[in-house]
């Protein structure tokens, strides 16, 4: 937990006065949403936007300004969690199953500031299960298309009942266990007809801040 908190609050002393925040989703994204309101608490004057109903909430919560998606035109900086990281700062993202309000979030930010623990930097991506959002309409034959591409496809259900996304979609969890090329598996991920979007976030980190044990972080 310390590893999370150290990276979460070296990321909120990147945002000023004035700034559209982005606001992640998971257990890091949450750390930050904290910092930020304890920033916010004390005259830090921003607005924001969440990934997720569950960061709105809790951002609402802690008395930050939200404002809706329609009144956004561009995000100074967004901050958020992964599960997984490269050496090219390509993620793996969506555990929480948040990926595609994430995506939209880091694509429209000028900075797009990733919060992690070392656990989560790997030599190359798929040992965790990568999450893929896809509609529920038809979703046998596009589990049947993820499967061709070499990975075991699984709804991600619980309580015994599908898990739908934000959006009201289905994720899928692709055990693929080693991803050669990212790049290329998120453009034929994406090609697949019923696919909405992958949890795969190629070259849209601008800045990676990992934080360890020991209570300090490094930036890349
Ligand atoms: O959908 C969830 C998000 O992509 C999270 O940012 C990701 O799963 C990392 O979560 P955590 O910070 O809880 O490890």
């Amino acid at each position: 937990m310390i590893a999370k908190r150290v990276a979460a609050e070296k990321a909120v002393e990147l945002i000023d006065n004035g700034m559209v925040v982005g606001l992640g989703s998971g257990s890091t994204s949450t750390l930050a949403i904290r910092k930020i309101a304890e920033y916010v608490k004390n005259g830090l004057q921003i607005t924001a936007v969440a990934s997720s109903k569950n960061s709105e909430k809790l951002a609402k919560e802690l008395g930050i300004p939200i404002i809706p998606f329609s009144e956004v035109k561009e995000i100074d900086i967004t901050i958020d969690g992964a599960d997984e990281v490269d050496h090219d700062m390509n993620l793996i993202k969506g555990g929480g199953g948040a990926l595609l309000r994430e995506k939209i979030l880091a694509f429209n930010s000028k900075k797009f500031v990733v919060i992690i623990d070392e656990s989560k930097l790997v030599n190359k991506l798929g040992q965790f299960p990568l999450p893929v959002e896809i509609v529920p309409f038809a979703s046998e034959l596009t589990l049947k298309h993820l499967e061709a591409l070499n990975c075991k496809p699984l709804i991600r259900r619980h309580n015994d009942k599908e898990w739908i996304s934000d959006n009201g979609n289905l994720i899928v969890d692709c055990i693929f266990n080693v991803i050669n090329d990212p790049s290329d598996l998120n453009q034929k991920i994406r090609s697949i007809p019923g696919v909405v979007e992958t949890g795969l976030f190629i070259g849209m980190t601008h800045t990676l801040i990992i934080g360890n044990m020991e209570g300090t972080t490094r930036t890349l």
